[in-house]
């Protein structure tokens, strides 16, 4: 029976409250490197009280971006303005968070608003995709990638073990693997993207194989004293959902039993066939159903975002943490809203500075008098 500020311990860190900050990409990097938009829209959100703040799926390789404005962990410059990242958020209260993924056959793609398509194959910016099998995503997303080797397969685990070991060393507390949301580690997973006939397709111990060597390769890296996550597409509302979450059980007992010391249910969104059911907390039955069968504490997101439904997840133990994304891009302070939404004496001192709390715990709006 938790609520929304209770605190959350999992192996030696303790996150303030339930509430976190998803990751959520920015598309404002440039070689991959955080600048100043990323130096201040993380503390930010710290600072607005969130209990852990993930930094946004953050590419692997060069290749792993899905666009050229994705932030990136393969080299030192790159590492060195994460740890100022990581420190900003740790310093407004937030335990500082990161996911690392690769973005396979949905790589070299234009950011949202400039089209969110794969860039022409003449754009000077674009690159070659790869991915399990040579299957395209389709509809916006419609270059064909090319199949990776097993020696590609080996240097992309590699590349996830070293922004693990960079992520560790720039002072990130928690790490995510991006394997959700039709990535590569998603598509190895998928039907729909892997056809392969070696040890990494087939049945769900070839389409799985992928994720679990490279959990374990980053658990070796990854201190043993810091939580682990693994964001992971449970679902794809693709007609074989039956398949799929029995699936998503399965794995992650498997993970559990390499490491894992968190599940984050999300979306597969390795098929534009898709026909999702958008609505509130759509992806919360199955990250309960993990939570019980797996027995592994589990997050989701995905319109996770009333005061009513976080108070009833939280309560009736269906999830540990709830992921408010979108609710943080509209306002930073929404703890402090959801504080005040539950009726909690001094909302402000419950989730904000010193520097704001006095003033909005002491001071009424003219519309709260
Ligand atoms: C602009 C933007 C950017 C991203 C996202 C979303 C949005 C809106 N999302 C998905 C996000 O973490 C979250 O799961 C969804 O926003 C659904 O949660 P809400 O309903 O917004 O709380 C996302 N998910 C992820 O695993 N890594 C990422 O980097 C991103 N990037
Ligand atoms: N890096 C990721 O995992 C992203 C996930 N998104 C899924 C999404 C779909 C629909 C609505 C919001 C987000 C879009 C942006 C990038």
């Amino acid at each position: 029976m938790a609520n929304a500020f209770d605190t959350f311990t999992l192996k030696d860190i303790t996150l303030r409250n339930r509430i976190v900050v998803p990751p959520m990409c920015q598309y404002q990097a440039v070689d991959g490197v955080p600048n100043q938009w990323h130096e201040i829209h993380y503390p930010s959100m710290a600072r607005g009280g969130a209990g852990l703040v993930i930094v946004e799926a953050t590419a692997v390789s060069p290749e792993g971006r899905i666009s050229p404005g994705c932030t990136g962990l393969w080299n030192e410059t790159q590492a060195g303005k994460m740890a100022g990242i990581a420190a900003g958020i740790k310093r407004a209260g937030a335990v500082p968070g990161i996911q690392i993924g690769h973005a396979g056959r949905k790589a070299s793609a234009n950011v949202p608003w400039q089209g969110d398509d794969h860039m022409a194959e003449d754009d000077p910016r674009a690159w070659q995709t790869i991915s399990p099998s040579a299957v395209p995503f389709g509809a916006n997303l419609p270059r064909v990638p090319r199949e990776m080797t097993l020696e590609d397969i080996k240097r992309v685990q590699d590349d996830f073990v070293g922004a693990a070991r960079r992520a560790r060393d720039a002072g990130f507390e928690w790490l995510e693997l991006h394997f959700a949301h039709g990535y590569l580690a998603q598509s190895f997973l998928s039907v729909h993207a892997n056809r392969r006939t070696d040890g990494y397709g087939g049945d769900l111990a070839g389409r799985g194989r992928f994720m679990r060597e490279t959990l374990a390769a980053v658990r070796e890296v990854w201190p043993e004293r810091l939580p682990l996550a693994v964001r992971l597409g449970v679902i794809e509302f693709d007609g074989r959902d039956e398949e799929t979450v029995a699936d998503a059980v399965s794995l992650t007992r498997d993970f559990k039993s390499l490491g894992l010391d968190l599940l984050d249910a999300s979306l597969g969104f390795t098929t534009p066939e898709a026909n999702i059911p958008w609505g509130p907390a759509l992806v919360v039955p199955y990250a309960a159903r993990i939570r019980k069968e797996a027995g592994i504490p589990v997050s989701a997101a995905w319109n996770v975002d009333t005061p009513e439904i976080i108070r009833d997840v939280l309560a009736d133990e269906r999830l540990d943490l709830v992921m408010l994304g979108h609710r943080h891009l509209s306002n930073p302070h929404y703890p402090y809203t959801l504080a005040k939404a539950y009726g909690i004496e001094n909302p402000g001192w419950k989730t904000l500075p010193e520097s704001y709390a006095h003033w909005l715990d002491r001071y009424k709006a003219s519309d709260e008098r």
